[in-house]
């Protein structure tokens, strides 16, 4: 009795904390730089600035971490300047504020959707909100006020591989088969099974040399709807997560795909899918469409599909598009970097483990180490 609760207790605590799963990717603050203090007129008396505030890009820093931080107060606020008294005739500067986050944040204005900054620089700080200016001659001894707003911080997922595909496509599936191990994933038959991110270890060590421990993260992402780009669906936030993504793999159901039965949920075949997606990414932004992306044609196994994957991957070869009405032809047309027939539910995934390490191993070859006589002088020592 007492074991089986306990059991039921670990279970529950594995579903909450799962770390895998991408709670919140988003985070609203209001952001204060300090102003300046007033001057003195009289005696020619000048204010302090007021502080900045500053954000630094960590590279091991989480955005889990990052909410931690903020659960309690969501400010961040710079010190003012102090003012010029006739005892102190130069006031003291405000101090500035410095955040450490996550890299690749970003950090969008509320009122404007103004890009803010991309904190892509590991350890160089970057200035988000100035501080306002002391009193002095030029402002008529008046302090300045700092910059104040408030703004949304992004978080980025950069996985080594994205799952693109409409929802019920096998997209889960298909992940529980390149990482069988994982017992966190979750499939069902229904669409929007999967709601928010959720980022997997493909261990990669079968196919490498001497099985070295190697592994690939893996974003499985919620389905995408007609639209996506246009935020339907919040499409947004979930393809904000390819942007910094080696590679795309597109997972399209062979059968077919209709969101509803409803007649305004058009049935769409494996060819249109493949177009719908392609607008999608190019909509929102067309620097996806140049990464290489892998197209899987997924359950093989049901009657006839395997036919139809054979004949939709000899034409996603060539110019696929040709064939399509002039409205869904994407004016980007992807070039498939590979093609794979799947049945994700029998774990029939073919080459496509080796194809995506070999993507991977293009991408980021491994540099040769040059001993240049620079390097060789007497006062070097070398380590390997
Ligand atoms: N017959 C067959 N069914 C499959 C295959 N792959 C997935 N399915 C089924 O399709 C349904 C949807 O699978 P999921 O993996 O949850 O699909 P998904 O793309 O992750 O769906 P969302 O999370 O809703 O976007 C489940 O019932 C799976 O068992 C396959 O290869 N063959
Ligand atoms: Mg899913």
């Amino acid at each position: 009795m007492f074991l089986s609760r306990l059991r039921f207790a670990l279970t529950e605590s594995k579903k909450i904390f799962d770390s895998s799963v991408v709670e919140r990717d988003a985070l609203r603050l209001s952001v204060r730089a300090g102003s300046g203090g007033q001057g003195l007129g009289r005696y020619n008396g000048l204010g302090g600035n007021g502080g900045d505030v500053y954000l630094v890009p960590r590279r091991n820093m989480t955005f889990r971490q990052l909410l931690h931080g903020f659960e309690k107060n969501r400010n961040i606020i710079a010190e003012h300047g102090a003012s010029s008294t006739q005892v102190s005739l130069v006031g003291k500067h405000g101090a500035h504020t410095v955040v450490n986050v996550p890299l690749g944040t970003e950090c969008i204005q509320q009122d404007t959707l103004r890009l803010i900054c991309r904190c892509t620089n590991p350890n160089h700080r970057v200035l988000i909100a100035k501080g306002g200016r002391g009193g002095c001659g030029e402002n008529g001894f008046k302090g300045e006020k700092g910059d104040k707003f408030t703004m949304t911080m992004h978080m980025k997922l950069a996985p080594n591989i994205g799952l693109v595909g409409f929802p019920n496509a096998g997209k889960s599936t298909l992940l529980k088969a390149l990482a069988p191990e994982k017992r966190n994933i979750k499939i069902a038959p229904y669409p929007f099974t999967t709601t928010k991110p959720q980022m997997i270890d493909i261990r990669m060590s079968e196919l490498m040399e001497d099985h070295e421990r190697f592994s690939l993260s893996c974003a499985d992402l919620p389905g995408l709807i007609e639209g996506a780009a246009q935020n339907r669906g919040r499409g947004h936030s979930f393809l904000k997560h390819l942007e910094y993504s080696d590679m795309i793999v597109m997972v399209v159901d062979i059968t077919g795909f209709q969101l509803s039965s409803s007649s305004t949920d058009v049935f769409r075949d494996g060819l249109e899918t493949i177009a719908l997606l392609n607008k999608e990414l190019e909509a929102y932004d067309r620097k996806l469409i140049k990464k290489p992306i892998v197209l899987v044609l997924n359950k093989t196994d049901i009657d006839g599909a395997a036919e139809k994957a054979a004949a939709l991957s000899e034409l996603a070869n060539g110019k696929w598009f040709d064939k399509l009405p002039q409205e869904l032809r994407p004016s980007l047309p992807i070039a498939f970097h590979g093609i794979v027939c799947t049945s994700a539910k029998n774990r029939e995934i073919g080459s496509l483990k080796k194809q995506l390490l070999n993507i991977y191993d293009g991408l980021h070859p491994l540099e040769e180490l040059s001993l240049d006589s620079e390097f060789e002088s007497e006062n070097t020592k070398i380590i390997l």
